[in-house]
């Protein structure tokens, strides 16, 4: 699935559930913080009218009584609610700090899991650490300035008020002002709100895509594909910036008049004050005050059309995560069960990957004891990592149930299974820290435990080779293909695991490796687990019990590993009628004394 129509879909069900959103309702937690800024807001706002009177009686009282004490008294009070409005204004600030703080802590969790869901929801095709990113704008703008400028905006009747009370001329002339900013802001919004968004989705989308081409950077160097690549992205980068120039233009100009009538109504303020002090109807000061509360008062209407990319950024911010962690809403962890004896389960399932698309598997149902190894072959994209991906519940399966030991794998807490389990998959991936760590699953590092499971592996002695050891930090290129896959099996065996997944965990040995491997193998048969190997080689044949033939994602035959082979050498000449509904498969039989099971072998499919 595309990340856009991943986005487009969380933002439709977000538009559906807005109001309930957890972000809306962690944000609401918050309340509190909220009304408090909200009342600093209100004391601030009148603590700014504070200057204003005092001009209005420096002017008015103080020039013409000439009065010493009065002015030092006035004087003196007017700092310390200076002082007031500064510490106001401190607590208040400090106040959506924290509020932006608890919400990144309290909803960081969440966001980081819903990552990871969202990942395996899309079979991988959006890997994005995104929305950590709008997670953190989202805490900026709460403790930045654009969104005082929100709790300072209402205000502006009082203000008004206060100049309607000067003069009514002048009242009505602010009014004016007011309102015709206030059409400059909602036209501003008008102009460059979809170039803005669509700017932000584009920008989204060329950073993933970047970031998904980073990591095949040895592959686009080898093939001389940077220029390709880059044309596609500067193609992009172009529209863009197309796009972002257009709201920088119109919003620049839209911010550019805001400031200009804004400053001009200040000076025409003072202008039709000084008309109306010539006319005797209000006191000099009155006409600097006048002015000066205009100004106060259409602040906060032009800092808003000059943040107003913040709020837009803001705003996609908690449209993207309301969606995203509605689509990836939190479960409690089911009851817990007792640690599972590995007894797998497929009763009819179906699996397919991506809206309307064909089913991968049809259809499949088997049951394996726990203490049973089985190997599963079949042609390339038969569905045998699908099937184990179904299996460890990776992928989700449209019809049918999978259950391990009677209880389907929904009914798992899959924290506490997951230390039952050891999967080796295709694509070996080590996580970023030491060996160690990597092999104890990022847990608490026993050693016993983490040598008990290389030693399994045969991967001891490797890695204390290394230059530091079990302490060597993964690196690219620090190891080789087999020696990650060791080290990987090493983390799939660890702590004896109930269930074990390997898929095609010999593609990259060498026979030393396979030595290993087929030892590892034994020891695991001898300690009771359930091992499910996905092989394209017979040699691991010999080592199971029992043998899964898959074949354009239905199951073909299931047996004992000598019933399976018989049945498949059989094929080649008369065909059993299971084995004669699988096309390709009686070939296998011919190259079952060979090296490769499938690869060469079942090539009519
Ligand atoms: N995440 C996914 N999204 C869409 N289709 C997928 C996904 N994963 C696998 N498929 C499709 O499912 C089919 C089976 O793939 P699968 O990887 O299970 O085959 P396989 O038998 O393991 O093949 P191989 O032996 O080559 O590894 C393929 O057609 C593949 O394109």
């Amino acid at each position: 699935m595309e990340i856009s129509e991943v986005m487009k879909k969380q933002s439709l069900n977000q538009k559906e559930s807005v109001e309930k959103s957890e972000l809306y309702k962690a944000l609401s937690a918050s309340r509190t913080s909220f009304i408090s800024t909200g009342v600093f807001s209100f004391c601030i706002n009148i603590l700014m009218l504070a200057p204003i009177i005092y001009m209005l009686e420096v002017y008015d009282r103080v020039l013409t009584s000439s009065s010493e004490s009065t002015l030092l008294m006035l004087t003196l009070l007017l700092v310390f609610l200076f002082i007031v409005m500064g510490t106001l204004e401190w607590v208040r600030s400090q106040v959506l700090i924290v509020t932006g703080n608890r919400l990144e802590k309290s909803l960081g969790p969440r966001v980081f899991d819903s990552l990871f869901k969202q990942s395996l929801a899309s079979g991988g095709s959006v890997s994005t650490a995104q929305p950590l990113s709008d997670l953190l704008t989202l805490r900026q703008f709460l403790g930045g300035a654009s969104l005082l400028t929100l709790f300072d905006a209402p205000w502006l009747p009082i203000y008004l008020g206060v100049v309607y009370l000067f003069h009514p001329l002048m009242g009505s002339v602010a009014l004016a002002a007011a309102i015709f900013l206030i059409i400059l802001a909602i036209v501003n919004e008008r102009l460059t709100r979809r170039d803005i968004q669509d700017a932000n989705k584009l920008n989204i989308e060329n950073t993933h895509e970047t970031q998904l081409n980073l990591r095949n950077s040895e592959v686009i160097e080898a093939m001389g594909m940077l220029p390709r690549l880059r044309d596609r992205w500067q193609q992009k980068q172009n529209e863009l910036l197309a796009l972002q120039t257009r709201a920088s233009r119109q919003g620049g100009l839209i911010t550019t008049l805001s400031k200009t009538f804004r400053m001009t109504m200040q000076s025409l303020m003072l202008g039709l004050g000084a008309y109306l002090a010539i006319q005797g109807d209000i006191s000099g000061g009155t006409v600097i005050a006048g002015s000066i509360l205009l100004g106060r008062a259409l602040a906060p209407i032009d800092q808003l059309i000059n943040s107003w990319k913040g709020f837009l950024g803001a705003r996609g911010a908690y449209t993207r995560l309301s969606a995203l962690l509605e689509a990836n809403a939190s479960q409690e962890p089911p009851m817990q069960l007792p640690p599972p004896q590995g007894r797998v389960e497929f009763k009819k399932v179906f699996v397919a990957l991506g809206e309307n698309a064909e089913p991968v598997l049809q259809d499949i149902s088997f049951a394996i004891e726990s203490g049973t190894s089985v190997a599963i072959i079949g042609p390339s994209a038969a569905g045998k990592s699908t099937l184990i991906r179904a299996m460890l519940g990776i992928y989700q399966t449209t019809r049918g149930a999978i259950r391990l030991d009677g209880a389907e794998l929904k009914q798992w807490d899959r924290e506490v299974l997951g230390e039952h389990i050891g999967y080796l998959p295709q694509d070996i991936e080590l996580l970023e820290g030491t060996v160690s760590e990597n092999i104890a699953r990022f847990g608490e590092v026993e050693p016993e435990k983490v040598v008990a499971a290389a030693t399994a592996a045969g991967v001891h002695q490797m890695i204390l080779q290394l230059a530091d050891g079990y302490s060597t930090r993964i690196k690219a290129h620090l190891l080789s293909a087999g020696q990650r896959q060791r080290i990987a099996l090493a983390r799939a065996l660890y702590d004896n695991p109930k269930l074990v997944v390997l898929d095609e965990p010999n593609s990259n040995l060498d026979t030393e490796g396979d030595l290993a491997l087929a030892n590892a193998l034994r020891s695991l048969k001898a300690a009771g687990s359930t091992l499910i190997v996905v092989t394209h080689r017979n040699n691991l044949l010999q080592l199971v019990d029992k043998v899964m033939v898959l074949s354009n994602g239905t199951l073909v035959a299931f047996d004992e590993t000598a019933v399976v082979m018989k049945k498949l050498s059989q094929g080649a000449a008369s065909p059993s009628p299971a084995v004669q509904s699988a096309p390709g498969i009686a070939p296998i039989a011919a190259q079952s004394t060979t090296q490769s099971v499938t690869h060469n072998a079942v090539v009519e499919n």
